[in-house]
């Protein structure tokens, strides 16, 4: 069967964090009355995973096609990507953009342009999209469209003439929305004559069918019974399913050039599937692969081990199956003397790594420890041999390294012009250097610093929130290496090491650092029946060392009298507990405490 492809339009919804992306993506859905109805509690439709309903955050680009006739009097297909606006998420984004023609940059009314609004307007442009700029909330009365049209042109160089003003609450503007899209999007070019090229752009596992792949047809048609190939690692299966993403998927039996939709081939090895691969057909191949994605960096490594060492089979499974519906996690094998066998795996960010440990808790049900997460450092030897180390366990000794390089980012940060002050010294703190100053208008400077990444990575976003009361915001890029003082910091409990807590630290913050892990420590590792000394050594110096006393917790014994039913669920709840215990020598540490002590340091400062 062909099809009119002229009618099809791929776009994605792009903005700052919180810009209303999701909201908006809500509105689309329910004009296109997909049957869905929504009470007023649920949160975003297309936020359907736990953990972005419950922090209000869009981690995964969701994908979803609408039907929508137009004034003209045709039925177009629209297809829309909604995308998360975090930092590290922007791997995400990158993606969605790759498979369309146009995007909808959002800008909240009352926040104005912000860090991330310029950052994913360049992802845009640099994929030569159709960028239609939309400035959302304007039903607040904080909302300011004048200034908002004037940074629209000023600050982001699109034209003021194409943009259109909604709310996404209450769905004015929508319509001029839909008509906007349908006008200045171009439809997909290609042929359904032509050999298959259908990219994948992401991939998910379902229990029953096995792994969906999500694509966008770039060439040619893809129809159930196809005989396909997934070029990058030439394994070949026949397609068992095909359709498109509605609230659910949609079997349609086939894709056209221009669509974006799944596919089920019943997949066994799932190392087969690599996000960016192109999708071929066996019969008709295509001469060559699309150009796929660019390689994921990630900038924050961490080992990830099952709290019970039985659990490290299933844990590699549910890494495997992460993998597939998270492109950007990268692992390999690793092992500890503490933890026993896990992985060693590479993040975007902190963000990245909470929402990883959320998921594997959850989708997979197992108890897992994170070791303290390090960006990679580059170490001269004497010897003349550079490494690269990202593990604070391989770190060489002292005496044999020459001098340690770490990664730097140039930082952007956008503020209104009262809150400079507090933003500089907050930089400088994190051992920032200033490197431009520009007003970008009479309220709102942008400041560039170069700053260490280690020093970013765990609390400055946080900090920069709560000192600009929510207005700044940042954006970052790596930019280098720096030569910096770097020094290993072991952690003991009651004299042994546990390796999972080792940090490398840069030596000025060495000290601070140490008394921080120790006193946080105590306040994690309950009291057990003997005294637990807690110390922070560099090298053979103890810099910092606190006691947790010997107690024996008795958790019934708040149940006077003889409730046996409630006795018995104290204890089993305190069993429970245990199970998300490690043992270090003879001391039981807790889950959270491996992730506790990471967390930031602004109560200590
Ligand atoms: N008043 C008003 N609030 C809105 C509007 N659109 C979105 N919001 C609110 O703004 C907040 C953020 O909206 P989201 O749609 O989650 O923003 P997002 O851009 O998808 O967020 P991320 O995916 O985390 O980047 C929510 O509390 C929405 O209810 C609007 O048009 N008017």
């Amino acid at each position: 069967m062909s099809k009119d492809s002229s009618l099809t339009r791929n776009f994605c919804i792009i903005a700052h964090i919180d810009h209303g992306k999701s909201t908006l993506a809500d509105r689309f859905i329910e004009k296109a009355k997909l049957g869905v109805t929504r009470g007023p509690a649920q949160s975003q439709i297309l936020d359907n995973m736990d953990i972005e309903r419950e922090r209000g955050i869009t981690i995964k680009s969701q994908a979803v096609t609408i039907p929508y006739t137009a004034k003209d009097g045709k039925t177009y297909e629209l297809n829309l990507v909604d995308t998360p606006g975090h930092v590290d998420f922007s791997y995400e984004v990158s993606r969605a953009i790759s498979s369309c023609e146009g995007a909808l940059l959002l800008v909240d009314a009352s926040q104005g342009v912000e860090a991330q609004t310029i950052a994913n307007l360049y992802m845009a442009v640099e994929h030569n999209l159709t960028v239609i700029p939309v400035i959302n909330k304007i039903d607040l009365a904080s909302a300011d469209i004048p200034a908002c049209l004037h940074q629209i042109d000023h600050d982001l160089g699109l034209d003021t003439d194409l943009t259109v003003q909604v709310s996404a609450k209450t769905g004015v503007g929508v319509d001029e929305l839909f008509e906007s899209i349908v006008t200045n999007i171009e439809p997909p070019q290609g042929s359904d004559a032509a050999p298959l090229q259908a990219l994948i752009f992401d991939s998910h596992y379902d229990a029953y069918r096995g792994v969906i792949v999500h694509c966008r047809v770039v060439e040619g048609v893809m129809k159930v019974g196809d005989e396909i190939t997934f070029m990058h690692s030439d394994a070949s299966y026949k397609l068992e399913e095909v359709g498109i993403f509605q609230l659910g998927l949609v079997k349609t039996g086939e894709l056209h050039y221009g669509d974006v939709g799944y596919c089920v081939a019943g997949v066994k090895t799932i190392s087969d599937i690599r996000v960016g691969d192109t999708i071929t057909s066996v019969i008709n191949p295509a001469k060559s692969p699309l150009p796929g994605f660019k390689d994921v960096k990630p900038v924050v490594f961490s080992s990830i081990y099952p709290v019970d060492t039985n659990d490290y089979e299933e844990l590699n499974d549910a890494i495997e199956r992460l993998k597939l519906n998270d492109a950007s996690l990268i692992y390999e094998k690793d092992s500890s003397a503490a933890l026993g066998f896990g992985f060693r795996c590479g993040f975007l960010g902190m963000l990245h790594l909470e929402v990883v440990q959320e998921r594997i808790e959850r989708e997979f049900n197992l108890s897992i420890v994170f070791t303290s997460p390090s960006v990679s450092y580059i170490v001269h030897m004497r010897n003349g041999d550079v490494l690269h180390i990202d593990n604070p366990l391989t770190y060489p000794e002292p005496m044999q390294v020459e001098y340690a390089e770490e990664p730097y980012i140039r930082a952007n940060v956008i503020t209104p012009t009262q809150y400079v002050g507090p933003i500089i010294t907050l930089c400088m703190e994190k051992r920032g250097v200033q490197t431009g100053m520009n007003y970008l208008d009479e309220k709102r400077v942008e400041l560039v610093y170069d700053m260490p990444l280690a020093e970013v990575l765990f609390d400055f976003y946080d900090r920069l929130k709560s000192i600009s009361r929510g207005y700044a915001s940042f954006d970052y890029e790596v930019n280098g290496y720096k030569k910096t003082d770097l020094v290993r910091m072991d952690i003991l409990v009651n004299g042994e090491p546990v390796d999972a807590l080792s940090q490398l630290v840069f030596r000025g913050n060495s000290q601070k650092r140490g008394r921080q892990v120790c006193s946080r420590l105590v306040g994690e590792i309950p009291r057990q029946q003997f005294k637990i000394a807690i110390q922070a050594a560099i090298g053979g110096t103890i810099v910092s060392r606190e006691t947790i006393n010997a107690y024996r917790k008795d958790v019934t014994a708040k149940c006077y009298g003889g409730d046996i039913g409630r006795k018995r669920k104290l204890l089993d709840k305190q069993k429970e507990g245990k199970k998300r215990m490690k043992m270090v020598g003879n001391v039981e540490i807790p889950q959270g405490a491996f992730l506790a002590v990471l967390k930031s340091d602004e109560t200590s400062s």
